[in-house]
């Protein structure tokens, strides 16, 4: 990979970003996974997660399942379905996997779960697959 995480500023997992959210990330079987605990600079109504921001969690687990497997590819396209608020204070699980491939068009889907394993939101994400020289 030309894209090095120790040169990254990523948002979503740079260690070295002082704004990022600095993400760590789990690879279990099929699944990438994170967790993330918001707190009130991460609100949007009070009490409850950006959607936003659970949009670009979803983003990047999605973008990590393909990191982690050597694809270089970039979101194209991501659909967000808010179910249920997912509350700051309380940490929840944020997972991606692969759905299908078809040439460079890669779908993933993600979710949130809360600490009770209710699934508070859904992301259907396309990423076009790049050469490795972003
Ligand atoms: C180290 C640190 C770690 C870093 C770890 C990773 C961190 C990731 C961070 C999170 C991820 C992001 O936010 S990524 C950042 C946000 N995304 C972007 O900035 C991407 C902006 N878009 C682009 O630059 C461009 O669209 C590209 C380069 C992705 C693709 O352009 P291209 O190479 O010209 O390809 P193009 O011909 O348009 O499309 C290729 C094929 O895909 C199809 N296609 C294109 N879009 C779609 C679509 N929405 N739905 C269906 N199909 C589509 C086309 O019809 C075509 O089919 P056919 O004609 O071949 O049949």
């Amino acid at each position: 990979m030309s894209v090095e995480l120790r040169d990254s500023m990523c948002f979503g997992c740079s260690p070295q970003n002082p704004i990022g959210l600095k993400l760590k990330f789990i690879h279990d079987g099929d699944i990438c996974r994170s967790y993330f605990t918001g707190s009130r600079e991460h609100e949007g109504w009070p009490g409850i997660m950006h959607g936003g921001l659970l949009t670009t969690l979803l983003d990047e687990v999605m973008a990590q399942w393909l990191y982690e497997r050597d694809i270089m590819a970039m979101t194209v396209e991501i659909n967000v379905k808010f179910s249920k608020p997912v509350p700051i204070g309380q940490q929840f699980a944020v997972e991606g996997k692969q759905e299908s491939k078809k040439g460079r068009l890669i779908v993933l889907e993600g979710q949130v779960l809360l600490s009770d394993g209710t699934v508070a939101t859904k992301a259907t994400a396309k990423f076009i697959q790049v050469k490795n020289s972003i």
